[in-house]
C-alpha cells in the first residue's frame, strides 16, 4: 500500500531530519532525484533546452539545484525567476556556476523562451503554497502549457492544495510530478490528481520519520493479496453468496449489470429478489433467481440494494429489512436517497454497511462534498458509522475510524449510464468473501472500486465503453491484477 500525506504531516516529519544532516542536505537529494528523472524523460541531456519556473521558496530552490546538475550534463538551461529578490540564493549561485542563465518573469522574452523549452520544471510552489497562483505565475504556466515541452512539477503541481488536491483559478499542468519523501494526497485526489500526471517518487530519507498513514492507495499486488483464490474445497457456497436488490420490470437493466458484475467478479453463487427477475434470468442462467423480496432468495453472505430499485413504499421496505440483518449491506442508488431520509437505520446497524453515493446522492446526506473529498467521505462515515465509497474520478473509502483509500485505477472513460450498477456488484461479491477472509470492510470497497478501474482501463482500449463492457473485462481486470496473462481468460478476449 502506497501511504498518502498531507503536507503538514510531511512539514513535520522533515523536520527531525533536517536537524539530522547537513545544511542544504535534503535539498541536494531532491534535485539529484529531480534532474535523474528529467535526463531519463528527456532522454539525451545535452543541447536540450529547459525553463525552470522559480519561485521564492525552497521548491525553486529544488528546481535551480536540479537545473544546474542538467547544466552540468550540457542542457541549456534558464531560470525564469518570479521574484528576483528572493529566489533561494545557493541555487542561484549553482546554477549560474555551471553556465545556467536567469530572467526575470516579467521580462518579455520569458514566455516565448518557456513556449520553446524541450522541458519546463515548475517550481513556483510546493507544499508551502498557498491561495491561488499570482498573476505572474498564471502568466508562466500559460506559457508553458502552450508550449511543446514536457512539463515536470517540483514536488507538487503549483496551484494545488498538496493536501486536499483543490485547485483555486489555475494551476501547473504537469504530465509528471517528481515528489519527496511522501507521496502527497493532493496529487492522487480531486483536481489535483488530473494536474499531477504520472507521479514519481524521490525518497530522501523522509521513511521513518513519517507517521503510519490515515490515506492509503491500494497498488495491483495489495488487491490481488486481498482476493483469495479459489481453493480446492471450495464449493458455490464457500466463495461467498451474494443478493442482488436492484432494478424493476420496466428496467431491468441496473439489476442485469449488478448481477454480472458479482457473477464475473468472484463466481461463487449470486441470488437476485425483484422485479426485474425475467431479464436477470434471460440475461444470467447462473444466477438463482425470485420474483419476491428478500426473505424469498435463499440465504446470502451479503446484500446489494438499490440500484434501479425505485423510492417507492415496497423499496424502502427492502431497504429496511436488510439493514435489520446482521449481513454486511452495500446501499446504492436509489436506496441512498431512502436512507438520507432516515439515516438511523444506518446508525442502529453494528454489521457492515458500505454507501456508494456520487456526489449528488452525498449531498442529499446533508452537506455538498466541496473540494476535499477525504474529508467529506472520512465525516459522513463517522456520523453514519458506515464505510462511505465516494466515487469520483479518484473514488476515496473512508471507514468511520478515518482510514480511507484513494482508488487510482479510475478513468473518465467511467463516466457513463451503469457504471456504478456495475461497481455495486463487485462490492457485494467481495463483501460476501468476509466471512472466509476476514477483510476489513473498507479495504474489500477499496479492492471493488480499484477491479472497477482495472476493468474499465482495459475495456477503455478498445475505444469508447459502455458498463456492459466492465462486466466482459471484469475477469480479465482480476486476471490483471493476479497476474494471470490475459490470454489464459477465455470468452473475456471476446
Ligand atoms: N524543507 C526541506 O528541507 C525540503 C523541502 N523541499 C522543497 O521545499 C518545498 C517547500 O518549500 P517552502 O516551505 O519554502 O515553500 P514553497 O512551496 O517553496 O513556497 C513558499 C514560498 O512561496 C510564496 N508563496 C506562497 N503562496 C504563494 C502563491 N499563491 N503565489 C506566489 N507565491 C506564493 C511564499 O512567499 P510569500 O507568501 O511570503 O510571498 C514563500 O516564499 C517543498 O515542496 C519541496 O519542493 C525539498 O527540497 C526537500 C527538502
Ligand atoms: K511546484
Amino acid at each position: 500500500m502506497i501511504g498518502l500525506y498531507t503536507a503538514e504531516e510531511v512539514r513535520a516529519a522533515e523536520a527531525p531530519l533536517l536537524a539530522a544532516t547537513a545544511e542544504g542536505a535534503l535539498m541536494q537529494r531532491a534535485a539529484a532525484g529531480l534532474a535523474s528523472v528529467c535526463g531519463r524523460l528527456l532522454g539525451a541531456v545535452y543541447g536540450r533546452r529547459v525553463a525552470l519556473l522559480v519561485g521564492s521558496g525552497n521548491n525553486g530552490g529544488d528546481a535551480l539545484f536540479a537545473g544546474a546538475r542538467l547544466a552540468g550534463r550540457g542542457a541549456r538551461v534558464t531560470a525564469v525567476l518570479l521574484d528576483p529578490e528572493r529566489a533561494h540564493p545557493a541555487g542561484l549561485s549553482a546554477l549560474r556556476r555551471s553556465g545556467g542563465r536567469v530572467l526575470a518573469a516579467s521580462d518579455p522574452a520569458a514566455p516565448p523562451l518557456i513556449g520553446r523549452a524541450d522541458l519546463v520544471l515548475d517550481g513556483m510552489l510546493g507544499i508551502g503554497g498557498r491561495g491561488g497562483l499570482r498573476r505572474d505565475a498564471v502568466e508562466l504556466t500559460w506559457a508553458a502549457a502552450g508550449g511543446a515541452g514536457i512539463a515536470v512539477a517540483v514536488d507538487v503541481p503549483s496551484g494545488i492544495d498538496a493536501s486536499t488536491g483543490e485547485v483555486d483559478g489555475v494551476a501547473f499542468p504537469a504530465m509528471h510530478t517528481v515528489t519527496f519523501g511522501a507521496v502527497k494526497r493532493g496529487l492522487v485526489v480531486g483536481e489535483g490528481r488530473g494536474h499531477a500526471g504520472q507521479v514519481h517518487l524521490v525518497e530522501i530519507g523522509l521513511g521513518h520519520h513519517l507517521p503510519v498513514a490515515t490515506a492509503w492507495q491500494l497498488t495491483d499486488a495489495d488487491v490481488a493479496a486481498r482476493l483469495e483464490p479459489p481453493s480446492a474445497g471450495d464449493d458455490k457456497y464457500s466463495q461467498g453468496v451474494v443478493g442482488v436488490l436492484a432494478g424493476s420490470a420496466t428496467y431491468p437493466g441496473a439489476a442485469v449489470l449488478c448481477t454480472g458484475a458479482a457473477l464475473r467478479t468472484r463466481p461463487g453463487l449470486v441470488r437476485y429478489a425483484g422485479g426485474a427477475a425475467d431479464g436477470v434470468r434471460a440475461a444470467w442462467p447462473e444466477a438463482l433467481v425470485t420474483e419476491g423480496g428478500p426473505g424469498d432468495a435463499g440465504r446470502v453472505q451479503a446484500w446489494v440494494v438499490g440500484p434501479g430499485g425505485g423510492t417507492d413504499e415496497g423499496a424502502r421496505a427492502v431497504l429496511a429489512e436488510v439493514l435489520a440483518t446482521d449481513l454486511p449491506v452495500l446501499v446504492d442508488a436509489d436506496a441512498l436517497t431512502l436512507l438520507a431520509r432516515e439515516p438511523e437505520l444506518v446508525r442502529r446497524r453494528s454489521a457492515p454497511t458500505v454507501l456508494t453515493p456520487h456526489d449528488r446522492e452525498f449531498e442529499r446526506f446533508g452537506t455538498p462534498v466541496g473540494t476535499d473529498r477525504i474529508g467529506a467521505a472520512r465525516r459522513l462515515a463517522a456520523d453514519l458509522g458506515a464505510v462511505v465509497l465516494l466515487k469520483g474520478d479518484a473514488t476515496v473509502v473512508a471507514d468511520p475510524g478515518g482510514t480511507t483509500f484513494v482508488n487510482g485505477t479510475g478513468t473518465a472513460d467511467l463516466a457513463t449510464a451503469g457504471t456504478g450498477d456495475v461497481l455495486s456488484g463487485i462490492a457485494g461479491a467481495v463483501l460476501a468473501t468476509q466471512g472466509t477472509t476476514g477483510l476489513d470492510t473498507a479495504e474489500a470497497a477499496a479492492v471493488a472500486a480499484h477491479l472497477h478501474g482495472r476493468a474499465g482501463r482495459l475495456a477503455a482500449r478498445r475505444g469508447p465503453l459502455i458498463a456492459g463492457d466492465l462486466v466482459r473485462r471484469l475477469p480479465e481486470a482480476v486476471g490483471h491484477v493476479c497476474g494471470v496473462p490475459p490470454a489464459l481468460l477465455g470468452d473475456s478476449q471476446a
